[in-house]
């Protein structure tokens, strides 16, 4: 049987289901990403079809093009409106994301045809990647990343991607993942990296500054600008603009970007005159921007212009295979830049590695090693040289060092060992980050998931100090 992944809100025809079915198809519909991830554990589908609506609605196109962008190993097939494929995204989208296209009312025969030619062709894929196995390796491969695990080799695919077409990325994911190291090597390995790479922090630079630094001023257009300078995205001519914590723009700054991207004229303030600029821009955001735009802090058009493909970096507790790759490269690294000889994790330690939860990611766990080759007198690494870094997540208890906690915990921390109240304080606090991180700080599906109103989850979030931006940490 061939298994067919539809994602849609909508129900293929009767007679397209028959000429399917004739052909050995299996079909299974997902409606959203979560149910198609579901499907995909299950099933490991080779072939998608991408269902859109007869009539063109920009939100469904959004989601589809993340649904598409978010299984990179299947073919994907797309069945949209003829009107749509004059649009020049759309047309990106195809050519970059697609195997083929069909345009409406579906003719069930040809469908059934080139499902079967991209069934054929996933099958040949599919087997000489088996053939050929990724070498388990710790240092960095040529994206400058560190990782063999599944979910890694669907990001290395995903940045090969990218890195072949000049469209608009958006990279999501908790901090410390690897966003920014994933833009750098999207454009290193682009047709514009001879051309400059530029990043910036929106969330670093002072919402009030944020507009002049991105597209400059002319001398005298407000206080301070005592002469004339060009911006960010000017410096970025011919290369790559890199956005990193987009979610932390102004909205004033947000629709000036917004008209840029869809014209790419740059006017600085206090200027009439335009200029053009060959930029593209990659952005990253470690909070739900979907989530902001319901609250309206984010531009839904912005985010459509942005998110044209979308890659998500895992979070480390879901590739556990890559920690020990990634703590013996990190060991490595401080024991050359120390000086130091020989130096090892023992098996113990390598456990406790493994066990952790990770909520700082990649970032939390080089600090980790960092600071346990430093504070090791001998060869070997034990579990009580590991300790938390008092940096990556903003917590109410005291800062102090303390030992790796286990997840799921093995026993209970020392602080649980108090009174009944604090045990309970405890408990509630590790269920509202797992169900946080679980839900990639989804307010609406974390509150679901813990059984209780967004309202409650907000009150146990200030309760906690658990940040919805510091969840992913
Ligand atoms: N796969 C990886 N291999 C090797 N090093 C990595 C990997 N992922 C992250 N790192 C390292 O972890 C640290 C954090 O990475 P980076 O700054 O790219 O994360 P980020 O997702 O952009 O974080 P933030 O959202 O906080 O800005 C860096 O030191 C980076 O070199």
């Amino acid at each position: 049987m061939r298994k067919l992944l539809v994602v849609s809100q909508h129900r293929l025809s009767d007679e397209v289901v028959e000429a399917l079915e004739a052909r050995h198809w299996a079909i299974s519909y997902a409606a959203d990403l979560e149910d198609a991830q579901s499907a995909d554990k299950q099933h490991r589908f080779l072939v998608g079809l991408a269902l859109f609506s007869e009539k063109p609605d920009p939100r469904e196109e959004s989601e589809l093009r993340k649904l598409v962008s978010s299984f990179p190993d299947i073919k994907w097939i797309a069945a949209l409106a003829e009107e749509e494929i004059n649009r020049q995204d759309v047309k990106r989208f195809i050519a970059e994301m697609l195997y083929d296209f069909h345009v409406f009312p579906l003719e069930a025969e040809r469908m059934a045809t080139v499902l079967g030619h991209a069934f054929g062709m996933a099958n040949i894929e599919r087997d000489l990647n088996k053939r050929s196995p990724q070498p388990q390796s710790k240092t960095p491969n040529r994206f400058g990343l560190i990782g063999d695990s599944d979910v890694m080799l669907a990001l290395y695919r995903m940045l090969q991607r990218a890195a072949e077409s000049d469209v608009s990325v958006l990279i999501s994911g908790p901090t410390g993942t690897g966003k920014e190291l994933a833009a750098r090597a999207i454009h290193d390995h682009s047709s514009r990296s001879k051309g400059p790479y530029v990043a910036i922090n929106c969330a670093a630079i002072p919402p009030s500054l944020l507009q002049s630094e991105l597209f400059g001023h002319e001398k005298g257009s407000f206080t301070s600008a005592n002469n004339r300078k060009s911006g960010y995205i000017q410096s970025a001519a011919g290369g790559t603009l890199f956005l990193d914590e987009i979610g932390d723009m102004p909205l004033e700054s947000q629709a000036t970007l917004l008209r840029f991207l869809e014209d790419k004229i740059v006017t600085p303030i206090g200027s009439t005159r335009g200029t053009h600029v060959d930029v593209r821009v990659i952005a990253s955001t470690n909070v739900d921007l979907e989530q902001a735009i319901q609250e309206r802090n984010f531009r839904s058009d912005l985010y459509y212009r942005l998110a044209f493909l979308t890659i998500q970096t895992p979070s480390l507790y879901r590739r556990d295979s890559d920690i020990e790759l990634l703590a013996n490269h990190f060991l490595e690294q401080v024991a050359a830049e120390a000086g130091m000889r020989n130096l090892k994790f023992s098996p113990e330690a390598l456990a406790a590695l493994r066990h952790y939860r990770w909520p700082g990611n990649v970032r939390e766990l080089r600090s980790v090693v960092f600071q346990a080759a430093l504070s090791c007198d001998d060869t070997l690494i034990q579990p009580e040289h590991l300790k938390i870094s008092a940096g990556p997540i903003p917590v109410a208890e005291p800062t102090h060092h303390e030992p790796l906690e286990r997840h799921p915990p093995a026993a209970p921390p020392p602080y649980v060992m108090g009174t009944l109240k604090s045990a309970r304080e405890q408990s509630e606090k590790t269920n509202l980050e797992f169900a946080l991180e679980r839900n990639a700080s989804n307010i609406t599906r974390t509150a679901q998931d813990l059984g209780v109103s967004r309202m409650t989850l907000y009150r146990l979030m200030a309760k906690h100090g658990v940040a919805r931006s510091a969840a992913n940490r």
